[in-house]
């Protein structure tokens, strides 16, 4: 409700400063955006190839030509594909100076030899390019879905068109991010058309670890003792197996976490200096231990599960209530050992200790945390290396 009343009060006071902004194209982008700017107090008019069908626009926005509404304002928004950007090149002498924002994406990485920005630039040399809003889904600007990215990446050669650009993105609620130059417009363009890039490594990497320690384990535990003793061991698959390979796979990923820490340092040891490159493979391996350190954490936390349910399994109850009738019918006595009794429980207190630093490590990475915590304090935790059974 507050909404409405802020738009009307942000109307009321601001009228007289109400900014015009021009939207070209009457899409679905266009749309959504012209109608969070009209709530949010600018005065839109929609330049459109066809103006008179304009039944679908949000009411209170002007629709005119291309030619005629690039005369209403200094700034204007791109909604168009880049596709259809040749059109530009005949209305130059009217966006001379202007600010154009370049909104648009590609349907593949490097599908031109350059960035929709710098091609719009080149065609319309006179206007100043800023890139944004490429990150919006015209869905997330109507359903003000909260879940969806707020982050706006934003580049120009101009700060000051930059800077303007910037106020409407943050007029919106939205959190303009300034990646620089117009040269940064490719990797932006390339950002919606990414998929977990810094995971892949890191999940093809567990994945073999895997499969590796599974045919090990089933090679040990069902295979072998079938062959050898004639013992059918299949069920190990279930629970067993599966508790010795998480754990193993958790601790070789830990491991994998902080080598290339050490690596890094012996190199830079050796260089006699910090300021130089790392070869891109130990670049790469730096940048991803935060996902390694994320599933080796969900491999701990399967751990822990699979270990919780030990005593409730058939096969363990039935081992122990046999091993206690057998005692039973030969009357032997085992005694109590104290130093087994001290080594089974430190071993499962190291390795609650161990899972508790695991998961504070996995908190500190939380980005609403990470933000909280400066470099030092950062360092501090994730330094510490996890001391595990
Ligand atoms: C559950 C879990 C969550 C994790 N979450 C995160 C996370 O959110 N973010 C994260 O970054 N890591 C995360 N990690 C990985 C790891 O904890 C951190 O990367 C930690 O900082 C590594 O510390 P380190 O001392 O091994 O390496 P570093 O602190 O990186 O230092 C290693 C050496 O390299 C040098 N060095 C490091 N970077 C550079 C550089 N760019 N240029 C020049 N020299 C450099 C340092 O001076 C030092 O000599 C996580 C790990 C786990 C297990
Ligand atoms: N949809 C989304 O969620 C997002 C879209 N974008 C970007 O916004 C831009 C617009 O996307 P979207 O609104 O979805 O696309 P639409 O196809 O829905 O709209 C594009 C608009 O461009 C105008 N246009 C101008 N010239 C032509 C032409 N020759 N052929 C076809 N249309 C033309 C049309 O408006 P008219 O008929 O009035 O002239 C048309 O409505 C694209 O660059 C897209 O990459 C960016 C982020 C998210
Ligand atoms: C609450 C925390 C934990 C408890 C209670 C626990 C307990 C246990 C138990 C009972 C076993 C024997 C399982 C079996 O034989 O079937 C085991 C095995 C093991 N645990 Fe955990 N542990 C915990 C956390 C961790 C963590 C965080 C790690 C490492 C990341 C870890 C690494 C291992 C390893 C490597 C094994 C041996 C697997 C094998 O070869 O059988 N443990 N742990
Ligand atoms: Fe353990």
């Amino acid at each position: 409700m507050e909404k409405t009343t802020d738009v009307l009060l942000l109307t009321m006071n601001s009228s007289e400063e109400q900014e015009t902004v021009c939207i070209f194209g009457t899409g679905d982008f266009g749309k959504s955006l012209g109608l969070e700017m009209l709530q949010c107090g600018y005065s839109i008019v929609f330049g459109s190839r066809n103006p008179q069908m304009s039944s679908l626009l949000p009411n209170g926005a002007e629709v005119l030509s291309y030619s005629e509404a690039a005369q209403k304002s200094d700034i204007i928004i791109m909604a168009i594909h880049r596709e259809h950007y040749n059109f530009l090149t005949e209305l130059t002498e009217v966006l001379n100076g202007k600010i154009l924002v370049d909104v648009s994406n590609n349907l593949k990485i490097k599908q031109y030899p350059q960035s929709n920005a710098e091609y719009l630039a080149q065609l319309v040399p006179g206007a100043h390019v800023v890139k944004a809003f490429n990150t919006i889904s015209a869905w997330a600007l109507q359903s003000r879905a909260l879940d969806a990215s707020r982050q706006v990446f934003v580049c120009g050669n101009d700060s000051k068109a930059k800077q303007r650009v910037m106020d409407i993105v943050r007029s919106l609620g939205l959190t303009p991010l300034d990646k620089g130059s117009l040269m940064a417009a490719n990797e932006i363009e390339n950002y919606p058309l990414q998929l977990f890039p810094m995971w892949k490594f890191p999940f093809y990497l567990s994945a073999v670890l895997c499969v590796f320690f599974f045919f090990y384990c089933v090679i040990r535990e069902v295979i072998y003792p079938y062959v050898y003793e004639k013992k059918d061991r299949t069920f190990h698959l279930a629970i067993s197996i599966p508790n010795r390979v998480f754990p193993i796979a958790a601790l070789t990923l830990l491991a994998l976490v902080y080598l290339p820490g050490v690596i890094a340092a012996i190199l830079q040891l050796y260089r006699g200096t910090k300021y130089r490159r790392f070869p891109d493979w130990l670049d790469h391996w730096m940048l991803c231990r935060k996902q390694l350190g994320l599933i080796a954490l969900g491999f701990a936390f399967l751990h822990v599960l699979y270990t919780l349910v030990i005593p409730i399994r058939y096969y363990v109850r039935w081992t122990w209530t046999n091993r206690t009738i057998a005692q039973a019918i030969a009357k032997k006595e085992r005694p109590f050992s104290t130093s087994t009794a001290w080594l089974s429980d430190s071993y499962i207190a190291m390795g609650m200790l161990g899972f508790f630093l695991f998961v504070l490590l996995g908190i500190t990475s939380l980005p609403s945390v990470s933000n909280m915590v400066n470099w030092r304090e950062f360092r501090f935790v994730q330094g510490i290396p996890c001391q595990d059974s």
